[in-house]
């Protein structure tokens, strides 16, 4: 109608002009007005970007505007504003990585963040080779020690608290095995204590740390592992050093052929693992899991450790045959996640099924059943009342699930 025309043309307007009351007082009342197009396609957010207008820009993001949406010449909003020279503007649309997802078009518009992923350390592999440089920090009164005792975190409770002078002593035993983990990113992310640092949680329990806390204890814990395991050389047996921040053992032979290039023998293991959703050829259920240890009701995604000289599609096809006897057409990867019991790295994955018939490997599977949507949505909302049990948030079996269900509700 001639109204609503009218007042798109104003609201345009009122973007262009950067009147930013007028634009709000204008979406408040007409939310559907933010992704219209005017003349040649252009929407409000290309008309305040083309003008320098950050305030309406960073209004109309708040709004949840299409920033990736183009006008009739291609041109995105982010594309606009690099072109007349607003660069604040430009950093607004661009930031993050969904900046790219002009370029990646089937990236993940929300990223989220699984946990063990946060990266609070720069960890500065370069500085591992410079000795002088790791033994100036080591004896630093800055330098910050997480410590472990057997694999475990240790955590700080109110009577003992760890003291500069224990961690000295600890620091001369020849058992102690230290790790250069990197540098804080930002000072104080992870302790406002200086010199030695438990996990602020009162909780060995590896799911029970902050996100901060994860990350740092994901990567000391899955190389402390290595070395727990890894001792000798795996190549001739003989005795090995530890080098290089941690992060290598060199054999002691001579003779040794892992000394003559470079082996893999010597740096830490990383075991990938695919874990995954597999959707139902209807769309509307999902397949689920569950092993004998698993807490009564729990229903998990599959997963299975990547063999030698296999895709990651192949490895969800080959173990999600192997434990459920369902055949898995297309895959598609979603995020990963750092598993460091020991040293897992776990490679979410959604993929659709092209058989529906269910025959568990009762070695490994209990059961595994197709779970319809609002079954999952319960147990992922409804808790106690649901027909199943969700493994955790920390988990990205959980975050694979969520995702799946975001997804289809365009949320
Ligand atoms: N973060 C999460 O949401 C989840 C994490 N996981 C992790 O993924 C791991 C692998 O999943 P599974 O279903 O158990 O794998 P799987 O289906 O491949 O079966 C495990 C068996 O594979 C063999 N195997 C082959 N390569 C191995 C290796 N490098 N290390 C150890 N065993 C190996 C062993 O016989 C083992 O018992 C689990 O051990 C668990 O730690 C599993 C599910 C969810
Ligand atoms: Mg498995
Ligand atoms: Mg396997
Ligand atoms: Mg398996
Ligand atoms: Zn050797």
């Amino acid at each position: 109608s001639d109204d609503s025309e009218e007042m798109l043309e104003t609201f345009l307007d009122a973007a262009a002009r950067g009147d930013l009351s007028q634009v709000s007082t204008l979406l408040s009342n007409t939310p559907s007005l933010i992704n219209q197009t005017g003349h040649s396609g252009w929407t409000a957010l290309m008309l305040a970007a083309r003008n320098g207008h950050h305030h309406v820009a960073e209004k109309l993001l708040l709004f949840g505007c299409d920033k990736f949406s183009v006008n009739s010449s291609s041109q995105t909003a982010y594309d606009i504003a690099t072109f007349w020279g607003h660069r604040h503007i430009a950093g607004l649309l661009g930031r993050a990585a969904d900046g790219c997802g002009r370029i990646l078009p089937g990236a993940d518009l929300h990223p989220h963040e699984n946990y063990f992923s946060r990266e609070t350390l720069d960890r500065q592999s370069g500085r591992r080779t410079d000795k002088v440089w790791l033994e100036a920090k080591q004896s630093d009164s800055e330098t910050v020690y997480l410590l472990f005792s057997n694999l475990s975190p240790m955590v700080r409770t109110q009577q003992q608290d760890g003291s500069e002078a224990e961690v000295k002593d600890l620091l001369q035993k020849p058992s102690t095995v230290t790790i250069f983990l990197g540098i804080e990113k930002t000072k104080k992310s992870l302790s406002e204590e200086k010199n030695c640092s438990f996990p602020r949680s009162p909780n060995r329990d590896l799911l029970k740390l902050s996100e901060e806390e994860a990350g740092v204890v994901a990567q000391a814990r899955s190389v402390l592992a290595w070395h727990s395991r890894y001792s000798f050389c795996p190549t001739c047996g003989g005795a090995t050093k530890m080098e290089e921040g941690g992060y290598k053992r060199s054999c002691l032979n001579s003779e040794c052929r892992s000394l003559q290039g470079v082996h893999n023998t010597c740096y830490p293991r990383v075991d990938p693992v695919v874990i995954m959703l597999v959707i139902h050829p209807d769309g509307n259920q999902c397949l689920l899991g569950r092993k004998k240890v698993f807490p009564v009701r729990m229903f998990s995604c599959l997963a299975g450790f990547v063999e030698p000289g296999e895709t990651l599609e192949e490895a969800v096809r080959r173990e999600t045959e192997e434990e459920s006897g369902v055949t898995v057409g297309p895959v598609q990867y979603v995020s990963c996640q750092p598993w460091p019991m020991p040293s897992n790295l776990m490679i979410g994955c959604l993929a659709v099924a092209v058989s529906t018939d269910i025959k568990v490997d009762e070695k490994e599977i209990e059961e595994a059943r197709w779970f319809p949507r609002q079954q999952v949505i319960d147990s992922l909302f409804r808790g106690d009342r649901s027909v199943f049990v969700i493994p955790p948030r920390q988990t990205i079996a959980h975050q694979l699930v969520r995702h799946w269900i975001c997804m289809n509700s365009n949320l």
